[in-house]
């Protein structure tokens, strides 16, 4: 089991023992198969990981760019953007333009993905990276070969200004010195549901491939005033996030984006974007380096390449995974969560439908 977790909801002890009881009577309830509860991977392998770096942005025209997304982003963001021909493996993109650069008001835009537009925004090399051991999900280790990474550069001065000191995040805006792409996966659309992260090469068990800061490390009780207090290019982030569609957007996102990292809980551009596989279905362990205060992610079996990668959010079932995190679980690996169990479960189908929870044809029958 992982010491961090994706968590939904913020509970008090009452509130936490009634969720425990609600729940148990739902599961008495419900026919469950043992098949059905989904644990956490333990593995333990070891790293091999190289790098690639570029040194300049990618250049192109540029081009004025409409998105199909609903999520939250001011309509101000999608301005001029270099069109890139291609979508290269191992970029990360996003399903609406990302605002890098505030003094240019301009986004990037990489191609297009099954007819929709996608964009792309560079990670900022680590120098330092290979100086320390980082506490990785199988040991602490020195990181020789680099994975990829969203770590501080090492000017202090290219960073954006940030409400809590040490943290960073990424952009082109940042410096115009190196970048590099995410060479070990990209995040494109997933047929879980969203986007989701998938190898771009074949990962070897262990194979430490992210380390990432957060995006925002803060507090349940914190969380709306420190992402209003963001900067225009990490609110752009945050708010591209799953979720954000209601007008308690910051919630919304919170809900089902953040990782509990013990006292504090925190938003990653990339780790949140994984999703969810029960059981021993998921294909990546994480853990948060608490000293470094960096999120490391590996895989923890033999990946092949275009696999979507996978973590496991911690709930021990689909119904508990519902309930915690208010998405039907796809993975495959868990039994699908039925009409009936959503009903015994008290759920609004339609709702469900409306906010993507369920599909229609998992709510007609
Ligand atoms: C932390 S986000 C993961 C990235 C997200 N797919 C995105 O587009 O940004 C969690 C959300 O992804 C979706 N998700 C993750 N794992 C899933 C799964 N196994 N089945 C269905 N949806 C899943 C759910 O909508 C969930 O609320």
């Amino acid at each position: 089991m992982q010491s961090t977790k994706i968590t939904n909801r913020v509970l008090n002890a009452d509130a936490l023992a009634k969720a425990v009881a609600d729940m148990q009577a739902i599961l008495a309830q419900m026919d469950t198969p043992s098949q059905e509860n989904c644990g956490a991977d333990d593995s333990d392998p070891d790293s091999s990981v190289d790098i690639t770096d570029i040194t300049s942005e990618p250049k192109g025209a540029a081009e004025k760019v409409t998105t199909t997304s609903t999520r939250h982003l001011p309509s101000a963001n999608t301005t001029e953007v270099p069109l890139k021909e291609e979508l290269k493996p191992g970029y990360v993109i996003f399903p609406q333009p990302i605002l890098v650069n505030e003094s240019e008001k301009r986004t990037y835009q990489v191609g297009t993905f099954d007819g929709k537009p996608v964009y792309h925004y560079w990670s900022r090399a680590e120098q330092f990276l290979s100086s320390f051991e980082y506490a990785t999900p199988f040991g602490k280790r020195f990181l020789l070969d680099e994975p990829d990474s969203l770590l501080p550069p090492e000017n202090p001065a290219d960073t954006n200004r940030h409400p809590t000191p040490g943290i960073w995040w990424p952009g082109p805006g940042n410096s115009n010195k190196k970048f590099r792409f995410q060479r070990y996966y990209s995040i494109r659309p997933s047929t879980l549901g969203g986007f989701g992260a998938y190898a771009v090469q074949p990962l070897e068990k262990g194979q430490v491939i992210l380390v990432e800061r957060p995006l925002l490390l803060t507090t349940h009780a914190q969380v709306s005033d420190d992402v209003l207090a963001l900067p225009p290019a990490a609110l752009a982030i945050y708010k591209s996030l799953d979720g954000g569609k209601s007008p308690s957007w910051v919630n919304e996102i919170k809900n089902r984006n953040c990782f509990d990292l013990r006292h504090k809980i925190g938003f990653f551009a990339i780790a949140s974007r994984f999703n969810h596989a029960c059981r021993h279905a998921s294909n990546v362990s994480y853990t948060f380096d608490h000293l470094r205060k960096v999120m490391v992610l590996a895989a923890n079996k033999d990946v092949e390449a275009g696999t979507e990668l996978t973590i496991n959010y911690g709930a021990p079932s689909s119904a508990c995974l519902y309930t915690m995190y208010g998405f039907v679980c796809r993975c495959g690996a868990c039994r699908p969560l039925t009409r009936r169990d959503l009903e015994l479960m008290g759920a609004d189908l339609r709702e469900c439908a409306r906010w993507g929870l369920a599909d229609k044809k998992e709510i007609e029958w």
